[in-house]
């Protein structure tokens, strides 16, 4: 073959390679978003690098930064920066619901992740023109999920603003947008009237507040007197011990690649919600057995993971993707493995689940 033509063919089969990646291969998980549409939030493509170093210095030390008052201020805003790094690889690689569910024999990840969040709405019983609260809502798949599955309406309230105009665009796509509404806020200090919710929950986004006392004082102010709150909290278990240094590694792994302020134990969780004045109706780990492991996605993953990271090396080479994405996506891997390290030991739950009532006496 001539050298012109070897060359011609060179480059045409590495440019069908790169379409495989990037278009076919890269569209992954929801149809939506993909992989060429890869933003950092509202971070401008110069800033990206800059504000990921931010962010991993503030959250390295994750039990500090919610012990001194200063720094758990802040909080709000670096888990701001975080969701503007990571929204679009998790709406990439993961889908529209950001937080895990057991897994169901024979079933997809897709109608496990809608079978978890509908069981919010049957916990707390809600009923078609009902006011419900999502506190944390991210780009919205448990708020629309709830919404048809219950025909109430739902506010839900974020700190991310890109996540907010994600969430508005995917419930006017499947045409929710008159029953669901989102609101950019931060849920330490939310913009709504004292009882002007029937009902609330929170689905693996209470474990970024610095105290989940002032989170739940909030809800406990927005709900009616005999609303009901259900919370699936990150925590660790009884099994987890801070003197060996594993359990420590996989936590404090989880903390940092999560922007969490130290995660909280297991058995704390009932007694604040006491303290703010809620009645404790139910307490259970939805990860126990029977359930099936939440950790599995996680570890099945490795070829797309392997597979995602070529993506986003190869569209940052482009310039396709914004400098930092590579960086990013490598910390939410090295996250994945500490999170199915909890997972497998039993020391971490991402689903401890809580159904809560504000007494009907109260005001
Ligand atoms: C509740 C929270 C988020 C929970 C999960 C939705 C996310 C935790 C870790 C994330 C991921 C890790 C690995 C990524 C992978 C390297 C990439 O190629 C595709 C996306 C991932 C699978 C990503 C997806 C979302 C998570 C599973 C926290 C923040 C409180
Ligand atoms: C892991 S995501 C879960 C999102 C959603 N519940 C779901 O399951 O898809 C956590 C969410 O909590 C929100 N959040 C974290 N801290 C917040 C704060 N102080 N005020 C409002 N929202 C916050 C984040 O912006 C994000 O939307």
């Amino acid at each position: 073959m001539e050298a012109a033509t070897m060359a011609w063919t060179a480059a045409g089969v590495g440019m069908a390679l790169v379409y495989w990646f990037v278009w076919v291969m890269g569209a992954a998980e929801v149809k939506g978003k993909r992989a060429v549409d890869l933003k950092m939030g509202s971070i401008t493509n110069d800033k990206v690098k800059d504000k990921y170093t931010q962010y991993w210095s503030f959250f390295r030390r994750p039990k500090e930064t919610a012990t001194t008052e200063a720094s758990a201020e802040k909080v709000p805003a670096f888990v701001d920066t975080f969701y503007n790094l990571v929204t679009d690889i998790y709406e990439w690689g993961w889908g529209q619901s950001f937080h895990f569910s057991p897994s169901l024999p024979g079933r997809s990840h897709r109608e496990a992740t809608r079978v978890h969040e509908e069981r919010v709405a049957d916990l707390l019983q809600a009923k078609p023109g009902q006011r419900l609260l999502d506190v944390g809502c991210g780009v919205g798949g448990p708020m629309r999920a709830i919404a048809a599955h219950s025909g109430s309406n739902v506010v839900g309230i974020t700190i991310n603003e890109y996540q907010v105009n994600r969430a508005r665009a995917h419930n006017r796509k499947a045409g929710l947008d008159s029953r669901c509404e989102v609101v950019c806020g931060n849920f330490l200090s939310m913009p709504f009237s004292d009882a002007s919710f029937d009902g609330a929950y929170s689905i693996e986004a209470t474990c970024h507040a610095p105290r989940l006392q002032d989170v739940y004082g909030e809800v406990f102010r927005v709900l009616k007197p005999g609303g009901l709150y259900v919370s699936y909290e990150w925590v660790t278990t009884s099994l987890y011990r801070a003197d060996n240094p594993e359990h420590v590694e996989a936590i404090h792994g989880i903390e940092r690649g999560d922007a969490l302020p130290g995660l909280r134990r297991q058995d704390e969780i009932a007694s604040i919600a006491k303290e703010v004045g809620f009645e404790v109706l139910k307490e259970l780990d939805l990860a126990l057995p029977p359930a099936l492991p939440w950790w599995t996605r996680l570890k099945m993953g490795r070829i797309a993971y392997w597979r995602n990271s070529l993506v986003v090396r190869v569209l940052t080479m482009l310039r396709i993707a914004p400098k930092g994405v590579c960086e990013v996506h490598e910390m939410l891997y090295e996250t994945a493995q500490h999170l199915t390290r909890g997972g497998e030991t039993g020391i971490f739950t991402p689903m401890h689940m809580v159904l809560l009532r504000k007494p009907v006496e109260s005001k």
